[in-house]
């Protein structure tokens, strides 16, 4: 529960916290006072009436003593008359009178009355005996004498003879034999039991004798002098008890004062002394002390809460005061802690000295770099634990600190310099320094910082040799071959010769794909290592990519450039690669370009460099090809390079179009699949069709024989339905595929989505591959025959007979047609060498269920030697030349070239 209590207390915000005890303590001190005030004021009250009732007490015990003595002295009287009386001669009360025997004389009138009553004689003052009366045995004072022997005290009566009121009393006579002989009566002055008495000199005092019977007897109060006024006489019995007071004055029953009474008996009598002091009186004192007190606790209360306000005010500044100095401590501990954390951590060394130049501080960073632990340098001269020499001079540099002393200084820029560790290591670093200033702006020290560079010019290095070196060989890459070339151009002088070689290793590819990359790799590691033994210091031998390599030679005549070229062609054709049990011959072809400065432009000089190569290759591989002027050879495979980028160009704009011609059926039956073949063209510039020879060998040199087949698929069966409307010819189209797209696995899905695209049955579609390209990748080209043949399209095998080893093929690919080489089509009717071999062919294409087309068709004689041969179809500029594929305007059915009957085998055997 405390600890509940204790977290809330903990919870409220400092300012609540100090509010909520001010608020206490406020509270504490008020009360305290309020109840000492309380308990000082009732000890008072308690005291004056006290002293109230003390003085009442006493008052009314003298009045009961006076009265008792006054009474005494009536019953003297009265037992004087009486002894007249009973002696036998009578008292003779007027001459008692006159002689003063009846006092208290003047106030007192006396009587005698026998035993019935009859008045005997009276004094001649009326009062004792009610004026005219001869009888009293029914007043009060005769009859109370019956039953006492002492004076009995009757109420009073007033008398209107004498104008005030008398206490009536009566003594009893009694015969010798002790009988009632009747009584001695009297009545005197009421006044007589309290005029005179004084209690204290206040006003409103009340004195008076009452009796059980609750009938003042006498009562006065200041000048007021009455008798026979009622009270309840019992409360006046109960108040003779001083034992159980009222603390409270009681308003008078009378004239409605508040008083303080006290009752005293008065002995032999049922009459009691009554003295009331009024509470205003007596009280007074207590009334100005209350008075006093209150106003005294007042202020106390209110100086309390202005202290409690005024304490609060200044605690809270205080404390606001104590809050801020804290915060600000905190402040600039945790700044402190942070430039400690900070210099701690950073990668840089920081030293910092005092006036005298001293070390001071030193982080870890900078213990590192110096080799000094910080306990070791501390108050060490700085140049004894920062040691710097110049980059390249490695002479010793100062700090320059001494500079900080003049006013104004300004730090000192970072500089290249080298750190002479402690242990006479070197580091590559960045120094600079700045004063430490106080607040006048003088140096009281000053902070040096080391910014380690060695990494960073390790790292630059790093990346300035990855991005001119090849990181298989460690020879310059292409681009760094470049600067060097470019230099080359520009800077040779203008007599001198220089040379740019290009070597291409020769099947290099077959390294790679029967022993893999990692293979490929070593074997260029070798080459490179066989290469960089034929060339000078200052020749420059790069890696331009793949199998690539070129050679620089500065400043070299062509004899020895060409020597150099044939040492390497050799080189290379002797070493003998080894890879896990199997061994390669390797060889490569070179081209050489000489050159003179400014002759060519960079790339022309790399294009024709390449190009020579390139020839090189052509030419059979592993040799040189010397470049000169003339060299139409290298002009030709510029060409290429230039059909290159016109072909990219196409392609992007559109600029190809679609052929078709038309392979006719020259046997019965065989006409439902005739079908044309679709050819592709080129729209040069000025609108002039440029037949495929042109450029499909710069395309497939350059990879973008892909690129072009798809999108004569596309463009084909995009217009396939308008050429099913319009044309005369049948809707079958036989499509070109080149060795590359044979080798792309997602070819089948292009085809699938065009297929599905133009809506074309694939049964429509024939696609014709070369011998060359199926055989080139065998079991690649078989994979996508079979691919798109379950799709539904047929294949025939193109050019059939150019290859070397066609028949082994032709076994095992899933064709449907075959294609007989127009190059024996073309002649045979008068080469029987031809002849046999287009008879070869169609027979045991036939004999394996498949169907021939004779192409180089030229002209009729050779379609009817085709059909008497058996050939299926034929195709040719003898059946008809290739037209665009959108022209179909014909308006007569094409000419069927089958007859009925075969004409005999015109060459057989
Ligand atoms: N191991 C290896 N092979 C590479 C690297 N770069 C390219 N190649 C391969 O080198 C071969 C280059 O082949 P080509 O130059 O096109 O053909 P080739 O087999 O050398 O035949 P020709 O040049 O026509 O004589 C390709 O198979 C590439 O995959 C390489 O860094 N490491």
């Amino acid at each position: 529960m405390f600890q509940r209590v204790h977290a809330h207390w903990r919870a409220l915000p400092a300012t609540a916290r100090l509010y909520v005890t001010a608020a206490s303590v406020a509270g504490a001190l008020l009360a305290a006072l309020g109840g000492g005030t309380w308990w000082m004021l009732e000890r008072a009250y308690a005291t004056s009436v006290q002293l109230a009732y003390s003085e009442v007490d006493a008052a009314s015990q003298r009045l009961s003593d006076r009265v008792q003595r006054l009474f005494d002295q009536l019953n003297q009287t009265a037992s004087l008359v009486k002894h007249y009386q009973e002696s036998g001669g009578g008292a003779d009360l007027v001459a008692m009178e006159k002689n003063g025997l009846l006092v208290p004389a003047g106030r007192l009138s006396m009587a005698l009355a026998d035993q019935t009553g009859q008045v005997l004689g009276m004094t001649e003052a009326q009062g004792a005996v009610p004026a005219g009366a001869k009888h009293v045995a029914d007043r009060q004072h005769f009859q109370g004498s019956w039953t006492r022997t002492d004076l009995a005290i009757a109420q009073p009566v007033y008398s209107d003879v004498l104008k005030r009121w008398l206490v009536p009393g009566g003594k009893q006579l009694q015969h010798p034999n002790g009988k009632f002989a009747g009584a001695v009566l009297l009545a005197f002055d009421a006044a007589l039991l309290t005029e005179g008495f004084t209690v204290n000199d206040s006003p409103g005092n009340a004195v008076g004798v009452v009796g059980a019977d609750g009938i003042f007897r006498s009562r006065r109060s200041d000048d007021r002098q009455s008798a026979g006024d009622q009270v309840d006489g019992d409360q006046i019995v109960r108040a003779v008890d001083r034992t159980d007071r009222s603390m409270k004055p009681a308003a008078s029953a009378i004239d409605g004062i508040v008083r303080f009474r006290s009752v005293t008996p008065i002995p032999g009598h049922d009459l009691y002394a009554v003295v009331a002091v009024p509470a205003s009186t007596s009280m007074a004192g207590y009334y100005a002390l209350r008075t006093k007190t209150l106003a005294t606790a007042a202020f106390g209360a209110l100086l309390i809460l202005f202290m409690t306000w005024v304490l609060s005010r200044q605690s809270l500044r205080l404390r606001r005061t104590v809050m801020q100095k804290e915060q600000a401590e905190l402040r600039v501990y945790h700044e402190k802690e942070m430039l400690e954390v900070t210099l701690r951590s950073i990668v840089d060394g920081v030293a910092t000295t005092n006036h005298l130049g001293r070390i001071t501080y030193l982080n870890p960073a900078a213990e590192a770099m110096t080799g000094w632990p910080a306990a070791q340098a501390i108050g060490k001269p700085v140049s004894e634990v920062i040691c710097l020499t110049h980059t390249h001079t490695r002479e010793r540099l100062g700090l320059g600190l001494n500079e900080f002393a003049r006013p104004g200084a300004q730090p000192r820029p970072a500089r290249d310099s080298v750190l002479v560790q402690r242990d006479g290591a070197h580091r590559s670093i960045e120094d600079s320094a700045a004063p430490i200033l106080n607040r006048n702006g003088m140096a009281v020290g000053a902070v040096l910082v080391l910014h380690d560079v060695s990494p960073a010019k390790k790292l630059a290095a790093e990346m300035s040799y990855q991005a001119s070196h090849d990181l298989l060989t460690g020879l310059l890459n292409r681009a760094a071959f470049e600067v060097r070339l470019d230099a080359a151009i520009t800077t040779q002088d203008l007599d001198e010769t220089g040379v740019v070689m290009f070597l291409d290793l020769d099947q290099f590819k077959v390294v790679n794909d029967t022993c893999g990359h990692v293979a490929g790799d070593q074997l260029l590691k070798q080459v490179t290592a066989l290469l960089m033994q034929e060339i000078r210091k200052q020749d420059t031998l790069a890696r331009l990519g793949g199998d690539e390599f070129a050679v620089l030679l500065e400043a070299c005549p062509m004899e020895p450039a060409l020597r150099v070229a044939e040492a390497m062609r050799r080189r290379i054709s002797e070493l003998q690669f080894s890879w896990e049990g199997r061994s390669f011959q390797l060889t490569v072809s070179v081209g050489v370009v000489p050159f003179k400065a400014h002759q060519y432009t960079r790339s022309d000089l790399l294009r024709v460099a390449d190009s020579s190569c390139y020839v090189a290759k052509e030419a059979g591989r592993n040799r040189v090809h010397v470049y000169d002027e003339a060299d139409t050879a290298v002009a030709t495979r510029n060409d290429e390079l230039d059909w290159y980028s016109r072909l990219q160009k196409a392609l992007t704009e559109d600029r190809f179009v679609l052929y078709a011609q038309r392979i006719a059926s020259i046997q019965e039956g065989a006409g439902g699949h005739e079908s044309v073949e679709v050819l592709i063209r080129l729209r040069d510039d000025e609108g002039k069709i440029v037949a495929p020879i042109a450029f499909i060998p710069a395309a497939e040199r350059y990879g973008l024989m892909p690129q072009i087949d798809r999108w004569v698929i596309s463009k084909a069966l995009a217009m396939h339905a308008g050429f099913a409307r319009h044309s005369t010819l049948p809707a079958r189209f036989s499509i070109n595929l080149s060795g590359a797209s044979m080798a792309d696995p997602t070819l089948v899905d292009f085809v699938r989505e065009q297929l599905a695209i133009h809506r074309v049955s694939p049964e429509l579609i024939c696609f014709e591959i070369t011998e060359t390209a199926a055989v080139a990748s065998f079991d690649v080209a078989v994979q996508m025959i079979n691919r798109l043949r379950e799709l539904g399209c047929r294949f025939a095998l193109d050019d059939f007979g150019a290859g070397m080893s066609s028949f082994t093929y032709l076994k095992r690919l899933p064709v449907d047609y075959v294609k007989i080489d127009g190059a024996f089509v073309k002649d045979m009717a008068k080469d029987a060498v031809d002849f046999a071999m287009v008879e070869a062919i169609h027979n045991v294409a036939h004999r394996m269920g498949l169907r021939t087309v004779a192409e180089f068709v030229q002209n009729d004689v050779t379609i009817e030697m085709l059909r008497g041969l058996g050939v299926d179809y034929v195709q040719g500029y003898g059946v008809e030349k290739p037209r665009p594929l959108d022209d179909a305007t014909r308006s007569e059915p094409p000419p069927s070239f089958v007859k009925p009957m075969a004409l005999p085998k015109l060459m057989a055997a």
